[in-house]
């Protein structure tokens, strides 16, 4: 057979594995099969990235938003239900990330094996009344069985956890990355973009800005008090009265519980959370990458105050997190709001810790 032949066997050769149906016992896994030793024809050259919990209401729309970003070539989706759907339709989509989806606790070494960048949306959401705390008992758990697949398969991947309350969650994947001895504080970052994301978009209303031109250093934690945007380090430079001041404050705090109210019980946000999940992924990817001055907020093993875990601008490069920047000057609003911050943010972190601990 010529050059043309062999390419012509070829292709009939990946339209009859797609087409031979699998024995009904095998369905599952042939359907959903990935796992290191399936190369991924046809992908171009990039990142290997799952998504756990990809089958949730984040899940969805990150999934999307992953299979359009250039720097993917690989793109695992795992959940414990779901997700054969979900694969099924994100892989229609003609970008260049070759989607597998993986179904249920046995799956997930496969899912995670050779991962570069582990996103974790996995667990339970907010209904209106709860704070982010009350989903400690269910998520908690979740995440640790979740953290203890990433050390055993992937333990060098970097990891963004999204799963509230952010400010244990976080805490809990160090110990249990600890455990395992795969730590690396410079891998594991608490997705705090949604505050990032909101506050921007609050202010520039406030100024008449565009909001892709404002940004706000939100530093502190995930939930409440401890989200502190610091507005007198906006930029661009500008000012505000103290009623601005508190209105902003207020409302970037309470962004989650807005959208909570707003969903009367139908869960919390998802599609801004989406977007927010994808282009703080798509920093982390650019900074394995290479690319030099990215720099984004996050929750991180941190030294810029007594807490072991704090959010505030981190610089990604090759490694993770290649430099925590400081906090800069803080006005006395800024410094009491920190004070509230880290009380909070201290019990937080030691319930995560116990968890894992006790
Ligand atoms: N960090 C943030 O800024 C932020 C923003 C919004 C939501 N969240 C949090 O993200 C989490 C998910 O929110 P959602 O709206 O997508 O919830 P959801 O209920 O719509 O989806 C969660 C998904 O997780 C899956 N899941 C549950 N247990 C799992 C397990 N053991 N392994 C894998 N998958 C599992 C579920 O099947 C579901 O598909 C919640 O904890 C929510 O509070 C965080
Ligand atoms: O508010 C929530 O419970 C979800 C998330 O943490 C958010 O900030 O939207």
């Amino acid at each position: 057979m010529g050059q043309g032949g062999d390419a012509a066997a070829r292709r009939m050769g990946r339209i009859a594995s797609h087409l031979r149906p699998p024995p009904a016992s095998q369905m599952e896994e042939v359907s959903l099969l990935g796992g290191s030793n399936c190369r991924a024809k046809g992908a171009a050259p990039g990142f290997k990235v799952a998504i756990l919990g990809a089958s949730g209401g984040i899940g969805q729309p990150l999934a999307l938003l992953m299979k359009m970003n250039p720097l993917v070539s690989v793109l695992h989706l795992y959940d414990v239900v779901n997700t054969p759907g979900v694969t099924a339709d994100i892989s229609h989509m003609n970008t260049g990330a070759v989607v597998r989806g993986f179904l249920g606790q046995p799956q997930l070494e496969n899912a995670l094996t050779g991962m570069d960048l582990v996103i974790i949306p996995a667990g339970i959401p907010r209904k209106p009344g709860m704070t982010r705390d009350d989903l400690f008992k269910i998520n908690a758990g979740i995440v640790r069985t979740l953290c203890e697949g990433v050390a055993k398969c992937c333990p060098k991947a970097i990891v963004n956890v999204i799963s509230n309350p952010v400010n244990s969650t976080v805490p809990i994947a160090a110990e249990v990355f600890k455990k395992a001895g795969t730590y690396d504080p410079k891998r594991l970052l608490g997705v705090t973009t949604l505050d990032v994301v909101r506050a921007n978009t609050f202010v520039a209303e406030v100024l008449g800005l565009d909001p892709r031109d404002v940004n706000v250093p939100v530093i502190g934690g995930h939930a409440g008090v401890t989200i502190l945007p610091l507005l007198s380090q906006v930029n661009p430079p500008c000012s505000f009265t103290s009623e601005e001041i508190s209105y902003l404050t207020t409302r970037i705090q309470n962004g989650g519980t807005e959208v909570v109210e707003a969903k009367a019980g139908a869960g919390s946000a998802t599609l801004s959370m989406a977007y927010a999940a994808a282009k703080f992924a798509d920093a982390c990817l650019r900074g394995l990458h290479g690319d030099a001055g990215i720099v984004e907020c996050s929750y991180v093993a941190s030294q810029v105050t007594e807490l072991p875990f704090f959010a505030s601008k981190v610089r990604l490069g090759r490694c993770g997190i290649e430099e925590i920047l400081s906090l800069g000057p803080l006005n006395e609003f800024e410094r009491a709001g920190l004070e509230k911050a880290k009380k909070e943010l201290a019990e937080s972190i030691q319930k995560g810790v116990a968890f894992v601990n006790k």
